[in-house]
């Protein structure tokens, strides 16, 4: 079973871990697709350059392979890879009946499923790129 997880990962935190590691237990094979800097249109645009994001995540236990996002259609590398399954982010802002929609038009056999939600497990634990962002400019500038 080849599942399919994709996201920003701009600064890599237990959260990330924990959707990636809920991706991988969902099959046997887990590639990752890397969102491209310019795609990055509904929070900050992340700080770390598309190629140094893939080659983290690429490092990480659970990741069989990171791939970069296609710049214009995010279908392209779903048809490369070609998943049994594609796992959403606990909080990701798609449509999952639209994507199932998209997959079926272009005749992609593939499930849709998310991952659930990591809550801290001890007091300052940050799960949230943003909120390091926050704190690094809150205590250092
Ligand atoms: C199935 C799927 C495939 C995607 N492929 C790409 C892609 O090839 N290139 C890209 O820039 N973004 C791609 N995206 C979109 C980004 O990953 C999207 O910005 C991401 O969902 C942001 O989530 P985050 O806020 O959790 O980081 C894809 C999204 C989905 C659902
Ligand atoms: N605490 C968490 N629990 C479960 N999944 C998480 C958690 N934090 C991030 N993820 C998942 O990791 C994926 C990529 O996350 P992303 O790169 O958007 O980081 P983020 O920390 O959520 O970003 P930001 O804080 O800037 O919104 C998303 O699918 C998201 O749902």
């Amino acid at each position: 079973m080849r599942v399919v997880a994709q996201g920003t990962f701009d600064l890599l935190h237990p959260g990330h871990l924990h959707y990636l590691r809920e991706a991988r237990a969902m099959g046997d094979e887990l590639h990752v697709i890397i969102a491209r800097q310019d795609n990055v249109t509904h929070k900050e645009p992340p700080l770390l350059p598309d190629r140094q994001r893939r080659d983290m995540v690429a490092a990480l236990d659970p990741v069989t392979e990171a791939h970069l996002g296609h710049t214009e259609d995010i279908f392209v590398p779903i048809e490369r890879i070609d998943p049994d399954r594609i796992v959403l982010g606990h909080d990701q802002h798609h449509d999952d009946d639209a994507i199932r929609a998209a997959l079926a038009e272009r005749g992609i056999d593939c499930e849709v499923a998310r991952a659930g939600p990591r809550e801290p497990r001890y007091e300052g634990e940050v799960l949230s790129t943003g909120t390091i962002i926050d704190r690094v400019c809150e205590e250092r500038c």
